[in-house]
């Protein structure tokens, strides 16, 4: 076994046969080479997104973008204060997150191509991790990088590139009481529970969109791990 690190950011080899390999295996044996994937782990406020990105984090050994810190001051002095965003609000954050996974995609594609010209290690998988609200299907779009808005009509959808890179979401779902209760006992956050209507109503299921997996608000993390990850493997083997 070659040496793996823990670091998220590393560009070192991870040759366990870890759920990143599987993932990418099976990604490679399908198209004929290595696809990057973005990985969006999705749901309302306080079901957990952090919690599971940061153990998907450390299980497929992928660099990792905190959606929340990338909202503008603007959106954050909003939400604290108990206003719900609006798709104004939501588009230029939104399109900021896909920007960044595209750019930590290039720059990990580049580190990966020097390690294989030295002979230092071989990566398994290529892509990036991120925590997003991504309520509605239109923001998904936005985050697949298919949305193409036209003017003041609804936007149309372009075709997403197998090419570059591939979006698939891990929905967080379950019960509202539950929900309700994670988001009381969590303090010193700038989502106050009373937000909860406003996501809930906003919130578009992406089930049925191509690329998800959904995974239970009830489980433990692990469970959510295994779920999302073997999720992810079937999506790959189709
Ligand atoms: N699987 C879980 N089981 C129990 N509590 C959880 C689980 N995942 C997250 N939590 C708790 O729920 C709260 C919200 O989690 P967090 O990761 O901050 O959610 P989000 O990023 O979606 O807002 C936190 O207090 C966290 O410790
Ligand atoms: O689209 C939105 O309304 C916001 O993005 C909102 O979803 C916020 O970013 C988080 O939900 C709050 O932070 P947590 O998700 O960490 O609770």
């Amino acid at each position: 076994m070659e040496e793996s690190t823990k670091s998220p950011h590393s560009t070192t080899s991870i040759e366990e046969p870890s759920t990143s390999s599987v993932v990418e295996g099976r990604a490679t044996k399908r198209e004929g080479r290595n696809k990057p994937v973005l990985i969006v782990v999705m749901g309302v406020a306080g079901t957990g997104k952090t919690t599971l990105a940061k153990a998907l984090v450390s299980k497929l050994q992928l660099p990792y973008i905190e959606g929340d810190d990338l909202h503008p001051e603007s959106n954050i002095q909003k939400m604290s204060s108990g206003i719900p965003l609006t798709d104004a609000d939501r588009e230029p954050w939104l399109k900021l997150i896909r920007e960044k996974a595209e750019e930590m995609m290039i720059e990990q594609h580049e580190a990966r191509l020097k390690l294989e010209d030295t002979k230092q290690g071989r990566i398994r998988m290529e892509g990036v991790l991120v925590t997003c609200s991504a309520l509605k299907r239109y923001y998904r779009d936005i985050l697949r990088g298919t949305y193409q808005p036209q003017g003041e009509i609804a936007g149309t959808e372009k075709a997403e590139d197998s090419g570059s890179l591939l979006t698939y979401f891990v929905y967080i779902k379950g019960d509202e009481g539950l929900l309700r209760d994670r988001m009381k006992q969590r303090t010193g956050h700038f989502m106050k529970p009373e937000m909860l209507d406003s996501q809930l109503a906003t919130l578009e299921s992406p089930e049925g969109e191509e690329r998800v997996v959904v995974v239970s608000l009830a489980g433990t993390t692990a469970e959510q791990v295994s779920e999302a990850v073997e999720g992810l493997r079937a999506l790959c083997a189709d």
